[in-house]
């Protein structure tokens, strides 16, 4: 156990120096709020503050840090870097992961803990289509005569889209319900009772699991209990997104404990609310909490003429805001932001392609730097750039199958372990590897005993492995090899050490995909250190929506379709797709473009359509006033 750092001696890790309000945060013994700009460090003051709190000792162990993000791979990216910093042993108490996740583990744990009427079955299934509209419909109508005044016609006048905001979102689980129960609460109670109790397995989805923990909170003060005691510190990361289940979950779980909550958030890249993102809720929690709310100034991430030109749009969202501060000498270069107009698609490929080939062989920059950003449908809106990379040889392909897979426990223990099989030398996946063992064994990576033993088997895996992996020819047998690895490390210590893999199928679905994909790279390349990398995306240029963009940074960003039908529900500078153009800008670091095509195939049936910039005139008038000129673009 490495020892602790007096208080006073800490110093922030891996960067040079920290804001002194973010510093402040960093060593708050208090509830905080952060609200601060894209590229602030927002998140790096979490990952530093993890740090202090573990090293210092201010964390004692057995206590532990909750993380919560939106995003697995921001919860990842989060715990990798703290990881990074205080080493396993202490990174074993910071906890990070989604609020789904959060919920979910609550409610596998404590399940029992549930009120019987709404207890879900020990092997529920997660089904997302639950809220649907036809779907939840065909719910309500399977409940037609399970009460008198359930009839047929009365359901009929029912909006499921109601019915499921009211009830499943919008009201908090209640034991017992109350006597005087409207039609409606009646009707959404028996619905709830179908999901559960329908057939052998109950059907959730997130938000009602969500709900659930919420309800087994509330009813279980001795569990609560623990959970108060275990996290002594919360951190709660893209605060701007927290949905009223996600708030409700937090408050009930940490309101009025001594927990200390560090909230950070932007409010202008607020793009969940269509999924639910409260409004106010930085006042709700500066409220609820006793917050003490701290800004930060710099941007770190991106160049000074896109911060520059990010002011006018900030301006525009936020017009009381303070412009951030570029920091001039991080390597980053000035900057560059343009505004591209092409006739069709076509010649917007071409160019986009000849772009990239550009930056990536004379420029240098990795593929992986260099993003190509949709609002939606990333497939179809980069289908002819896409054709046009291949041609010059590049790889691009779509993150979002990629995404959540990748930043799954499981799926880096498994690579680790065919990494070491597949290279010479992999010494960083070796020590996660002896890392993760000593987790399981409950041991110290520093033993050497340990260590010993651990190498033995390690080598002799690894020479198994390889000859697996020689005799594969189809993703079945290339199945066995990823179970064998999870044998490897034993799936009950997995589960142990990764609670979420213990209910339902979820970890063999996520080794099958693996599988999968991991085989799809292996005949796209023909060897192994290949598709491990084709797997891994070090190679290819990534493509995504905007959503999937949050908190991400590229040198290069190119955001396909700055057009009316792309940003079809912009209404005006200050509502989610200003935001949504907002993230997009603000994820380059070096450069970002944005395209525009007269015509361009419709998302619907792939003809060619006339695009607009009408409704979002505003958005070209902000880049207009930031000095942006369009440039016509035309075939040479
Ligand atoms: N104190 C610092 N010194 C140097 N670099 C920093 C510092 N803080 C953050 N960075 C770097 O700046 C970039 C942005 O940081 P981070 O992702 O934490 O910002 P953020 O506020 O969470 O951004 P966003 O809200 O846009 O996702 C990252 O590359 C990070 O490593």
């Amino acid at each position: 156990m490495g020892k602790r750092i007096p208080k006073e001696k800490w110093l922030p890790k891996g960067v040079k120096e920290l804001e002194p309000a973010a510093f402040d945060v960093v060593r708050s013994l208090e509830n905080a709020l952060v609200i601060a700009g894209p590229g602030a460090g927002k998140t790096e003051l979490l990952a530093q503050r993890a740090c202090y709190l573990l090293e210092t000792g201010l964390c004692p162990s057995p206590k532990r840090i909750l993380a919560i993000s939106f995003k697995r791979d921001a919860a990842k990216n989060l715990a990798d870097r703290v990881a990074k910093r205080v080493g396993p042993e202490l990174a074993r108490r910071f906890d990070s992961m989604t609020f789904d996740a959060f919920a979910k583990s609550l409610v596998d744990r404590f399940r029992l803990g549930i009120p019987a009427f709404f207890c879900p079955t020990t092997d529920y299934v997660i089904d997302f289509d639950i809220s649907k509209d036809a779907r939840f419909r065909s719910t309500m109508e399977e409940v037609v005569g399970q009460a008198t005044v359930l009839t047929q016609s009365a359901i009929a006048q029912c909006r499921p889209n109601d019915i499921y905001r009211r009830y499943f979102i919008g009201y908090p689980l209640q034991i017992p319900h109350p006597s005087n129960r409207t039609f409606e609460l009646n009707l959404a109670l028996y619905v709830w009772r179908r999901l559960l109790r329908g057939s052998s397995k109950s059907a959730l989805n997130f938000e009602m699991i969500g709900r659930l923990a919420d309800l087994m909170l509330r009813h279980n003060p001795s569990v609560l209990n623990a959970l108060r005691i275990t996290y002594g510190f919360v951190f709660l990361d893209e605060f701007q997104d927290t949905t009223s289940i996600h708030y409700a979950l937090t408050k009930t779980a940490f309101k009025g404990s001594d927990s200390i909550l560090t909230a950070v958030g932007d409010e202008k890249q607020k793009i969940m609310v269509w999924a639910g993102a409260l409004d106010g809720i930085f006042k709700k929690f500066k409220d609820d909490f006793a917050a003490k709310a701290f800004g930060l100034k710099m941007n770190r991430r991106s160049a000074p003429e896109l911060v520059r030109v990010q002011s006018y749009l900030i301006n525009a969202l936020e017009p009381d805001s303070i412009p951030p501060e570029a920091v001039t000498d991080g390597g980053k270069g000035e900057g560059e932001c343009r505004l591209l107009s092409f006739h069709d698609h076509e010649i917007e490929a071409s160019y986009i392609a000849n772009l990239v080939h550009k930056a990536i062989t004379v420029e240098k920059i990795p593929a992986r730097q260099i993003c190509l950003l949709t609002r939606n449908l990333p497939g179809k809106y980069s289908a002819t750039v896409g054709a046009e990379l291949v041609k010059l040889g590049i790889s691009a392909r779509l993150e979002d199958q990629f995404q959540d897979l990748q930043a799954e426990p499981a799926v880096e223990a498994v690579m680790n372990l065919l990494k070491l099989a597949v290279r010479k030398r992999s010494p960083e996946s070796w020590e996660q590897v002896v890392d993760l063992l000593a987790g399981i064994a409950g041991s110290s990576a520093e033993d050497d005993t340990f260590i010993r033993e651990m190498e033995k088997r390690i080598l002799a895996f690894r020479t198994e492995v390889s000859g697996c992996l020689a005799a594969v020819n189809s993703s079945a047998q290339l199945k066995e090899i990823v179970n064998k690895c999870v044998d490897f490390f034993g799936l009950p210590s997995l589960t142990a050490c990764f609670p979420q893999y213990e209910q339902g199928t979820y970890l063999t679905d996520i080794l099958e995909k693996l599988a999968d994909k991991l085989f799809e790279a292996w005949n796209q390349t023909g060897n192994w250190d290949g598709a491990i990398k084709g797997f891994e995306g070090l190679n290819s240029v990534p493509i995504m929506t905007i959503h999937k963009s949050k908190g991400l940074e590229y040198h290069t960003v190119i955001f396909i379709g700055l057009e009316d039908s792309a940003l079809w529900a912009f209404r005006n500078s200050q509502n989610e797709e200003t935001c949504a153009f907002f993230v997009a800008l603000s994820r380059a670091i070096t450069r970002v473009m944005f395209t525009f095509c007269h015509l361009r195939p419709n998302t619907r049936d792939g003809r060619l359509s006339h695009q607009s910039k009408n409704t979002i005139t505003p958005l070209y008038q902000v880049l207009q006033d930031a000095g942006i000129e369009p440039e016509s673009i035309s075939n040479e």
